[in-house]
């Protein structure tokens, strides 16, 4: 399980987030979803332990995120993170060298889905390309949690389908969690488990999938009721 516990986090003066309260369970598929600047990626980050709370605490299974914690999380981050004069092959053998988790016959298995050659450079990728190779390699990762963000930019709209009904294929449930950030609510919706909504820095909505559903609504139409009644709980 993955909790965060009064986390707020400042960069200089902008505080990113405020009080934070939330565990998230494991094995399931979890959607961070919020507006441009909310903290969606902060709160990744705090996960994956890039950056530190400035105060409370940030746990994954009991114990408190630090460098260590690269043995349980896998990070795909947004910005570009991939030597550009690699050919495919070349990155995922780096990668490799860099994390003994990662399942070579796994990555091979993903490319091929993505549609990537390994004798590609990667400097020749298409943004959206980019973006699965990065993919690749995360998903590839033999750890009990996948923090994606933003996965989906640079994707076209007729891939983005497959691409997020691939990703489920190649995360194992069992041992296994996906969480993701993402604008792209509606293409996601169909394997999400649970939501959780930011607000300028605080939980707006946590909740399961089932229950938004049971209650008649879709995710878009849940957040559109949140957003009116402003509630702020977490
Ligand atoms: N390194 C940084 N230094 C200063 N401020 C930062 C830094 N990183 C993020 N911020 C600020 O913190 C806030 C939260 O940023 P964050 O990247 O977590 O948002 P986000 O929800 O992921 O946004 P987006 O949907 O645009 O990716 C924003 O106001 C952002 O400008």
């Amino acid at each position: 399980m993955i909790s965060f516990q009064h986390v707020s986090k400042r960069y200089i003066k902008h505080k990113a987030l405020r009080d934070v309260t939330f565990n998230l369970e494991k094995g399931k598929v979890i959607g961070v979803v919020g507006e441009n600047g909310s903290g969606k990626s902060t709160t990744l980050k705090l996960i994956a332990g890039l950056l530190r709370p400035t105060s409370g605490e940030v746990t994954v299974d009991d114990q408190k995120v630090d460098r260590g914690i690269s043995r349980m999380v896998a990070y795909m981050s947004e910005l570009d993170h991939v030597y550009p004069f690699f050919t495919v092959g070349e990155a995922v053998d780096y990668f490799a060298s860099q994390f003994n988790d990662l399942d070579r016959e796994k990555a091979e298995e993903i490319l091929s889905f993505m549609k990537l050659r390994k004798d590609q450079k990667v400097k020749t990728l298409s943004k959206g390309n980019k973006g699965r190779l990065k993919m690749t390699i995360t998903l590839a990762r033999k750890v009990p949690y996948i923090l994606l963000d933003e996965p989906f930019s640079g994707l076209d709209p007729m891939v983005r389908n497959a691409i997020v009904k691939g990703l489920i294929r190649f995360v194992d449930l069992d041992a296994q969690s996906l969480i993701i950030t993402t604008h792209e609510i509606r293409e996601i919706e169909p394997v999400l488990d649970e939501v959780l909504v930011i607000r300028e820095g605080q939980v707006l909505g946590h909740e399961l999938v089932d229950d938004i559903r049971s209650n008649g609504r879709d995710i878009v139409g849940w957040m559109e009721h949140l957003y009116e009644g402003g509630h702020i709980d977490g």
